[in-house]
C-alpha cells in the first residue's frame, strides 16, 4: 500500500530546490529518530539564522562603508556566531545548546549595535530585530517556556529607553537618507524574516497534518478490515468488554475437507496460495451479501447474518452465501490437480452474544449454543454438503430446498435431526 503522493513535497522546479534545502536545513540538527515535529522546529530555527546571518552582510558592509568598524563588527559577529554554532550542531546535535545561544546572541547583539550607533534614532530602531526572539522562543519552547525571553526583551527595550537620552549623544553621524533606508530596511527585513519562517512553519504543519490524515485513513482501513465499522467506533469510544445480545442471528462454518492431508503432498507456497484464493473468493461472496466475515481458523471459515446489526434476511443471506461457497468450490475442483478438494458447511440460527474480548490481536467474534450447533453441523457434515438444523430448514423458506438427513448423534448434544441445504430456486 503505497503513500499517497501528497506527502511528498515538491521535488521539481524552484520550489523543489527550496525544499530540499529547507530539508537538509532540518537534518542538521536531529538525531536519527527525532519524532518529525521536533525536527520540524530545529529546521525552522536553522533556517531562520542562516537567513538572518546572510542579511547581516548589508549592515556590515553599509557600516564598514561609513567608516564604522565597531558597529560592523556587530552583526560579522552574528554571522561568525551562527557559522560556528551551525558546525558545532552539525558535529553534537546538541540543539538546546544552538537554540539557547541562538536566543541569547540575537537578544542582545541588536541592543549592542543600537547602543553603538547611537541609539533609537540613530541606529534606525535596531532593536526591533530583537523581537524575534520572543516569536522564535514561542515556536521553538512553548508559551510558558518562552515567557522569559519575552520578559528579557521588554527590559532590554525599557534599559535602552532609559539610556536613550545619553546614547543619543553620540550619534554615529549617519546620513538622513541612510538612516531612514535602515528604518525601512530594518521594518521590511523583519517582517520578511517573520513572514519566511511562519511560512515555512505553516508548510511544514501541512505537510505534518496530511501525513497524519494519510496514517489515520490507513489504521482506520486497517481497523475496518478486522473490525465491523460499528464496533470499531464503539472500541474507539471505550473501553473494556464489548458483548452484545443478539436474539436472531445466522452462523456458518465452512471447512475444508481433506486440505490439512494436502499439507503433506503439496508443496506449502501452492497450498497457502489456494487457500488465499479459496478465502479470497468466499470473501467476495460474503461481500455481496454484507454479511460479517469472522474469521479463518486454519482451514476453516467462519461467517455470520445479523450482527453487529440486525436484519431479517439474515437466514436466507446466509443460506445463499454457503450455495455459493459450495459452487466456488465445486468449480475450482474441476481444475486439474484439485479434484481432491471439497467443502463441507454447517449452519445454525438463533441467538448468539457477539462482541470483541482480550486487548490484544482481538477480533470480533461469537459465542453460544447457536454458534457451538453450526460448528457441530459442519463437523459432522458430509464433503460438499451443507448440513443444517432443524430450526434452520423451518425458518429458510420459500425458494430454498432442504432434504432431511436424518438423526446424528451430535457431540455434546445428543441425537439431532438434521437437513441438507441443497438448492435455491432465483425464480422465487
Ligand atoms: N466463536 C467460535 N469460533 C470458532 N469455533 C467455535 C466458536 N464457538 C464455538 N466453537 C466451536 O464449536 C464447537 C462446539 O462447541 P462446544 O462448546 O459444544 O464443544 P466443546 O465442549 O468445546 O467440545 P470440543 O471443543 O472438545 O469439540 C467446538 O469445536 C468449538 O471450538
Amino acid at each position: 500500500m503505497g503513500a499517497p503522493d501528497v506527502l511528498s513535497p515538491p521535488r521539481t522546479g524552484t520550489r523543489g530546490a527550496v525544499v530540499r534545502i529547507l530539508e537538509r536545513l532540518g537534518e542538521i540538527g536531529s538525531r536519527p529518530g527525532t519524532p518529525p515535529e521536533v525536527a520540524l522546529r530545529h529546521g525552522t530555527l536553522v533556517f531562520a539564522s542562516v537567513l538572518i546571518a546572510l542579511l547581516a552582510s548589508v549592515w556590515v558592509g553599509t557600516y564598514l562603508a561609513y567608516g564604522h568598524p565597531v558597529s560592523a563588527a556587530i552583526p560579522a559577529a552574528y554571522q561568525v556566531e551562527t557559522a560556528v554554532g551551525l558546525v558545532v550542531l552539525s558535529r553534537t546535535r546538541r540543539f538546546a545548546l544552538f537554540r539557547g545561544t541562538q536566543l541569547a546572541v540575537f537578544l542582545v547583539l541588536p541592543a549592542l549595535l543600537q547602543a553603538s550607533l547611537g541609539g533609537f534614532v540613530a541606529s534606525s530602531g535596531m532593536v526591533l530585530w530583537a523581537s524575534f526572539v520572543p516569536f522564535a522562543a514561542l515556536a521553538l519552547l512553548g508559551a510558558r517556556r518562552s515567557a522569559p525571553w519575552l520578559v528579557a526583551f521588554f527590559a532590554e527595550v525599557l534599559a535602552l529607553a532609559l539610556l536613550d537620552p545619553w546614547l543619543a549623544q553620540r550619534p554615529a553621524g549617519l546620513p538622513t537618507g541612510l538612516v531612514v533606508t535602515f528604518f525601512v530596511l530594518n521594518v521590511t527585513g523583519l517582517t520578511l524574516c517573520g513572514w519566511a519562517v511562519l511560512g515555512y512553519f505553516v508548510e511544514q504543519s501541512e505537510r505534518a497534518r496530511i501525513a497524519l490524515e494519510a496514517e489515520q485513513e490507513r489504521s482506520e482501513r486497517l481497523l475496518l478490515n478486522v473490525l465491523p465499522a460499528p464496533i470499531a467506533a464503539r472500541l474507539k469510544r471505550e473501553t473494556g468488554v464489548i458483548a452484545e445480545h443478539h436474539d436472531a442471528v445466522t452462523v456458518l462454518f465452512a471447512d475444508l475437507v481433506g486440505f490439512t492431508a494436502r499439507t503433506e503432498v503439496m508443496p506449502p507456497g501452492q497450498l497457502v496460495a489456494l487457500l488465499d484464493r479459496i478465502f479470497s473468493a468466499f470473501d467476495r461472496r460474503a461481500d455481496a451479501e454484507s454479511l460479517e466475515k469472522i474469521k479463518t481458523i486454519g482451514d476453516a471459515y467462519m461467517v455470520a447474518g445479523g450482527v453487529p446489526e440486525s436484519r431479517p434476511d439474515h437466514l436466507q443471506a446466509v443460506a445463499r452465501v454457503a450455495l455459493a461457497m459450495r459452487a466456488d468450490i465445486a468449480a475450482i475442483a474441476q481444475e486439474p490437480g484439485c479434484e481432491w478438494l471439497a467443502v463441507r458447511i454447517g449452519m445454525d440460527t438463533g441467538p448468539a452474544v457477539a462482541g470483541v474480548i482480550g486487548r490484544r490481536k482481538f477480533i470480533y467474534d461469537l459465542w453460544g449454543d447457536t454458534v457451538n450447533t453450526a460448528s457441530r453441523m459442519e463437523s459432522h457434515g458430509l464433503p460438499g454438503q451443507i448440513q443444517v438444523t432443524q430450526r434452520v430448514a423451518a425458518a429458510l423458506g420459500p425458494g430454498f430446498r432442504v432434504r432431511c438427513r436424518g438423526t446424528l448423534l451430535v457431540k455434546s448434544k445428543g441425537p439431532m435431526t438434521t437437513f441438507l441445504l441443497e438448492g435455491h430456486d432465483e425464480s422465487e
